[in-house]
């Protein structure tokens, strides 16, 4: 990939920046809100250090988010790579209104308008970065960025992880609840060879959680009660009702979601395929009868394997709850008037 950037080399990053505010935290590094010395203009500076990442993978991910730059989808970064002693930097379109995370109330979600809206603005983003051979491979509410807190403007962020379609990917060291059940499943020994599906799976999870407020389970994987429910039913629609949470939904809606979260990466539906549900209600109308009834099994291709079927039986019946959690670590900080050290 082509450099297209500015180099800008800097003993401390408060040389060229006034720091305003900690944004976020990851795991490599952390988001300011800073201003430009000269201009004051405001906006996200993301800080990865130098000891925990390799110049080649910041410099991909800073390509990646630049060229990103061009479709509304994606948060604007600037062209322009700063580093320090100390870390690797680049520079970003403020988003104002925090992250879908911060919007989502635990055991409530967000309004179904709100969730549409969300829907529609992230399946067209995604659907560009696939036709553009990448994968985001890390859609979760906290990489969503608001532009407002009704949501008519969001924007994907975070191409930490991004790679091109057909790369090969290994185990992660851990498990979140947006992870399909391939990325789950990886051995020490194995890798998976990155496939669109994995975004289309968080994307369902994604719908789940903003309609819910919970996790529809922890892990897609076969120690997971909720997940082996939710595998069980798929394999059973006509004869048993929704696990939990599920009945939140309208039928038409649940199916979206069937279409979506489907274990076998090779028959779930695209992205853009929630658009054919957009006017349909998604939560369930509880004056209306038993929604439930005339259930048809999740499309599958005629070539594609069936479902991978444990013997999930003594699992039916939902144990555990999963409200969502929401840290408001930098929100902490700033109630207690801390201030954020930068070097
Ligand atoms: N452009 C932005 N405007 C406002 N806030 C932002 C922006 N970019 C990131 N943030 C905040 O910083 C957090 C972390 O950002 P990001 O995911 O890019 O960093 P990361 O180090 O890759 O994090 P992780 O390791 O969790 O993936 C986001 O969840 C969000 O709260």
């Amino acid at each position: 990939m082509e450099p297209v950037f500015q180099t800008v080399e800097v003993e401390e990053i408060t040389e060229c920046y006034r720091i305003v505010k900690r944004l976020g935290q990851g795991a490599y590094g952390q988001v300011l809100l800073a201003q430009d010395k000269l201009t004051g203009k405001p906006f996200a500076l993301k800080l990865v250090r130098k000891d925990r990442t390799k110049l080649k993978s910041f410099l991909m991910e800073l390509s990646l988010s630049i060229s990103l730059s061009e479709h509304p989808g994606f948060i604007t970064t600037y062209p322009i790579f700063t580093h320090t002693m100390d870390y690797y930097a680049m520079t970003q379109e403020l988003a104002t209104a925090g992250t879908l995370h911060h919007l989502i109330q635990a055991e409530v979600g967000l309004s179904e308008e709100m969730v549409k809206r969300c829907a529609v603005q992230i399946s067209s983003a995604l659907d560009y970065m696939h036709h553009k051979g990448l994968v985001h491979r890390d859609l979760k509410p906290d990489n969503v960025l608001l532009m407002d807190r009704d949501c008519h403007h969001i924007v994907l962020g975070d191409f930490g992880l991004t790679q091109p379609v057909g790369s090969f990917v290994i185990s992660m060291s851990h498990i979140i609840p947006y992870m399909s059940p391939e990325l789950c499943d990886i051995s020490d020994e194995e890798y998976l060879v990155l496939h669109p599906s994995v975004d289309t799976w968080a994307f369902g999870v994604l719908l789940f959680v903003t309609l819910t407020g919970y996790y529809p389970w922890r892990r897609a994987f076969s120690d997971d009660i909720m997940y082996l429910d939710y595998v069980y039913w798929l394999d059973n629609l006509s004869y048993i009702p929704p696990p939990a949470r599920w009945d939140q939904f309208s039928p038409s809606a649940a199916t979206m979601l069937r279409n979506l979260l489907v274990p076998d990466q090779s028959c779930r539906h695209s992205v853009l395929s929630v658009l054919n549900y957009i006017n349909f209600p998604w939560k369930t109308d509880v004056s209306g009868g038993n929604p439930w009834e005339a259930e048809s099994p999740v499309d599958c291709d005629s070539d594609s394997q069936p479902i991978d079927q444990e013997d999930t039986t003594s699992n039916h019946g939902m144990e555990a709850d999963n409200p969502i959690i929401i840290i408001k670590e930098e929100d902490a900080m700033l109630t207690l008037g801390l201030e954020v050290e930068i070097s």
